[in-house]
């Protein structure tokens, strides 16, 4: 370890005794701020470096190289694959087109497919959110009690022409019912190289720290995907991260982060796999009456059309699909 990185492990363990504020802590963020600081993201596990845990602490983010092996990204392919040949079917699970050809003829190939929800009933691709190595570093964020509440396998198309396969800035947490924030956490990797061509994750560092905002669609000519709601009024001149990534590189980021996705230009399917993990502590909360009511209202439409469950909750949407990976279950 360096001796900057003794210095600040010795600073972040003074402050996890005291509680204190320290000020002029060095980050990696380029810049040496005076700001004071609390470490309110990051729970000490021995595991993050002085400086990974101050990255996240103010970027919201963390990138960590080369954390899922390319034999289990192989296999989590090939279970995608199975799926979109329609060879299993797997309760619950969402099967996504893209808004673009939505309309088009079927075909069963993963052509036809842009995303994969709620696979917690697939073993193979759930396997991805039980990863130990996955894990140790969610525990970080959500402490030792850990749920998977929502799992997604992204396959972004070639852009037909519409700009459809972008995803609009938004905020995570704008789906989810429960709290505390700070106990939630993305875990996303790329199944193959990612970067600005094929359409890479886009995030505004340091938005973590700030308020839930106001979600809508977005007025974009081409048309927008279902649900994709993006941030009404973001500040175009926040400076923004492509996060170009290679097979297996994962990045752990705060749902409050505001992050979206650029087109993909290019002819294959941009593949990621990604679980939102939260402390099982979390709590329900009621979003009647709040800017998550329109999100509400969307879900319960679709539950009622597509699954026919008349009395659901958006709370209940989200109690039956999560599962615990770690620790025990007792709020969530
Ligand atoms: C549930 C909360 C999500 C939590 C997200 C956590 C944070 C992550 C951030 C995100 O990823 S935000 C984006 C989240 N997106 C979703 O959750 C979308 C989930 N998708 C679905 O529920 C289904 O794919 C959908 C209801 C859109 C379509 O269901 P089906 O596959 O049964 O489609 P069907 O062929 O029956 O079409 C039903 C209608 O939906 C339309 N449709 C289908 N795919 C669409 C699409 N991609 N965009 C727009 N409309 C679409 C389709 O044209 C048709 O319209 P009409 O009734 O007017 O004919
Ligand atoms: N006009 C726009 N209004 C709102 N959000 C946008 C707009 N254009 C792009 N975005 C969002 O910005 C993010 C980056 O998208 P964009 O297509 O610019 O990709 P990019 O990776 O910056 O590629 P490029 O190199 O072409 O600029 C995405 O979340 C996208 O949805
Ligand atoms: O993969 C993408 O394009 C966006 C995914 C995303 O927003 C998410 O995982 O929360
Ligand atoms: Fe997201
Ligand atoms: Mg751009």
């Amino acid at each position: 370890m360096s001796r900057a990185a003794e210095r600040l492990r010795l600073m972040i363990n003074h402050l996890d005794r005291s509680s204190a504020t320290i000020s002029a802590v060095p980050t990696y963020a380029q810049t040496f701020t005076s700001r004071p600081q609390t470490l309110r993201f990051t729970h000490d596990t021995d595991l993050l470096t002085p400086e990974q845990r101050l990255f996240y602490e103010e970027n919201g983010f963390l990138l960590i190289k080369n954390l899922v092996s390319e034999e289990d990204i192989d296999k989590f392919r090939m279970a995608f694959e199975r799926i979109c040949r329609q060879e299993v079917k797997v309760p619950g699970l969402v099967v996504m087109r893209d808004v673009a050809i939505v309309k088009s003829e079927f075909v069963a190939d993963e052509k036809a497919v842009s995303k994969l929800q709620d696979f917690q009933e697939d073993p193979e691709l759930f396997r991805y959110c039980n990863l130990p190595q996955i894990l140790n570093y969610v525990e970080c964020f959500t402490g030792p009690n850990i749920m998977a509440m929502h799992t997604m396998l992204i396959n972004k198309p070639p852009d037909a022409g519409k700009k459809t396969s972008r995803h609009p800035m938004h905020q995570d947490l704008h789906y989810f019912p429960f709290r505390p924030a700070d106990s939630i956490v993305c875990a996303w990797t790329a199944m193959e190289k990612v970067d600005r061509q094929n359409g890479c994750l886009v995030v505004l560092p340091g938005t973590h720290t700030g308020t839930l905002q106001e979600h809508d669609y977005p007025e974009w000519e081409g048309g927008v995907n279902k649900m994709y709601h993006g941030v009404r009024d973001y500040d175009p001149k926040h400076p923004r991260v492509h996060l170009e990534m290679e097979k297996g590189d994962t990045v752990f980021f705060h749902p409050l982060l505001i992050h979206g996705s650029g087109m993909n230009k290019t002819q294959g399917f941009r593949k990621a796999i990604s679980c939102h993990y939260a402390s099982a502590e979390c709590y329900y909360i009621d979003v009647k009456g709040t800017l998550q009511e329109n999100i509400e209202n969307e879900v319960k439409d679709i539950a009622i059309r597509k699954y026919g469950l008349g009395e659901i909750t958006f709370k209940d949407t989200w109690a039956l699909r999560g599962r615990l990976v770690q620790g025990e279950r007792t709020s969530l």
